[in-house]
């Protein structure tokens, strides 16, 4: 098999508050292959925004990268390593801040966020502002640029492209922003587009319209995806792999029907019941009990631990790493020591009550309970 495109190996980034240090990101390791649409899925507060950024070094103070190495093509991204002194610093391979703007940001990695607003200009016109990027990036002429910038606009299904190049971005539906920030994004022809929640401000209607047109970009252009995402539907629709994220830590790592069909982590297994599947009749959705504790001050062994139905007094004290626990073929980790990959006592442990008691129940869409 061909080395990965993307690799993010033990990454941690930390914030250094007030209140104490929270670790947003506490040793996520995953990979992207060519030509491949990976997912990141969690409630809010999982850190998967921080986690994207990270890959981009795009991460904000008081947050730093202290610990991990990302690799995109062979290239060192970031590698930060712990001196003698306990610091944390970034080793000699990490490419250069000039160089990681000019050469990887925009041309090689691109990113989609969820508000297009917070990334149009809403001074400039449309087309005038994907015209620059493309000037910019791809070395053309003015006309060229302009012309790009129009087939670009009308490949994202942009209706009466040229006419709609001098609207401002204010002229625009929220659908027909994003479908611009697609453009954008594809304009260079990266190798990666990074999307965190490109869709959740949209109504599902028009979700469903952007995730066909990636499904379709995505075929043509061979483009790898890290597609952020708390919509467990969404993840059906367009993953080729899947990474649940809990508190800053990966729980389960697998190929999209893997997860869905042979769910190995019971906080999975806690996401697909709180959510409508898109394989199943459900009389009844089961929300998560509990709030997810906070990551300033992560509960010790399993973070999940405080929530789950399956856990067990061995699972506050054994915080699991993610390791195969199927067949070693199909590349399906989980974090839960309830596998026999874990040589742990968890056979043998009294349960613990958990979660049906007291808290409240949250949805995935940050905290907001649905009553
Ligand atoms: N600037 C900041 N200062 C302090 N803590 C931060 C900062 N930004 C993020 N965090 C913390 O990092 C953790 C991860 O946040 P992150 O935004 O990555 O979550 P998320 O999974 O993207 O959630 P959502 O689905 O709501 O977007 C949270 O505990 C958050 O409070
Ligand atoms: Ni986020």
């Amino acid at each position: 098999m061909s080395a990965p495109l993307l690799r993010v190996d033990d990454l941690q980034v930390q914030f250094f508050t007030e209140d104490g240090v929270v670790r947003a990101v506490d040793g996520i390791s995953f990979d992207v292959r060519e030509g491949e649409l990976v997912g990141l899925v969690g409630e809010s507060g999982a850190g998967k925004s921080v986690a994207v950024s990270a890959i981009m070094r795009l991460v904000e103070s008081p947050g730093r990268i202290v610990g991990g190495h990302i690799e995109f093509k062979g290239e060192t991204l970031i590698e930060v390593e712990r001196g003698d002194d306990g610091e944390s610093y970034r080793t000699d391979a990490t490419i250069p801040d000039g160089e990681l703007r000019e050469r990887i940001r925009g041309r090689e990695i691109a990113i989609i966020f969820q508000d297009p607003m917070e990334s149009l200009n809403p001074v400039f016109t449309v087309g005038g502002q994907l015209r620059e990027f493309i000037e910019l990036n791809r070395d053309l002429s003015e006309e060229d640029a302009r012309e790009e910038a129009v087939r670009m606009l009308r490949e994202v299904g942009i209706p009466e492209a040229a006419a709609r190049y001098d609207d401002y971005p204010h002229q625009f539906s929220g659908g027909m922003r994003q479908r611009v920030l697609i453009a954008m994004a594809l304009a260079c022809e990266p190798a990666l587009i990074i999307a965190d929640e490109p869709t959740t401000a949209l109504d599902v209607t028009v979700e469903a319209q952007i995730l066909d047109l990636v499904d379709e970009l995505q075929e043509r252009y061979d483009t790898s995806f890290v597609w952020v995402t708390h919509d467990m539907g969404v993840v059906a629709e367009i993953c080729d792999r899947v990474n649940v994220m809990y508190l800053g830590e990966i729980v389960e790592q697998a190929p999209v029907d893997d997860l869905f069909y042979d769910t190995q982590h019971p906080y999975t297994e806690a996401l697909l019941d709180s959510v409508p599947r898109p394989d199943e009749t459900v009389e009844e959705l089961n929300p998560i009990k509990g709030v997810m504790p906070e990551a300033i001050n992560p509960p010790a062994g399993c973070r999940f631990h405080t929530r789950c139905p399956d856990a067990r007094e061995a699972c506050k004290t054994t915080n699991p790493d993610c390791r195969d626990v199927t067949d070693g073929v199909t590349e399906h980790r989980a974090a839960c020591i309830k596998h026999d990959a874990f040589e742990t006592t968890y056979e043998g442990s009294p349960p613990l009550e958990t979660g049906s008691g007291g808290g409240f129940d949250v949805s995935l869409s940050g905290g907001e309970t649905d009553d």
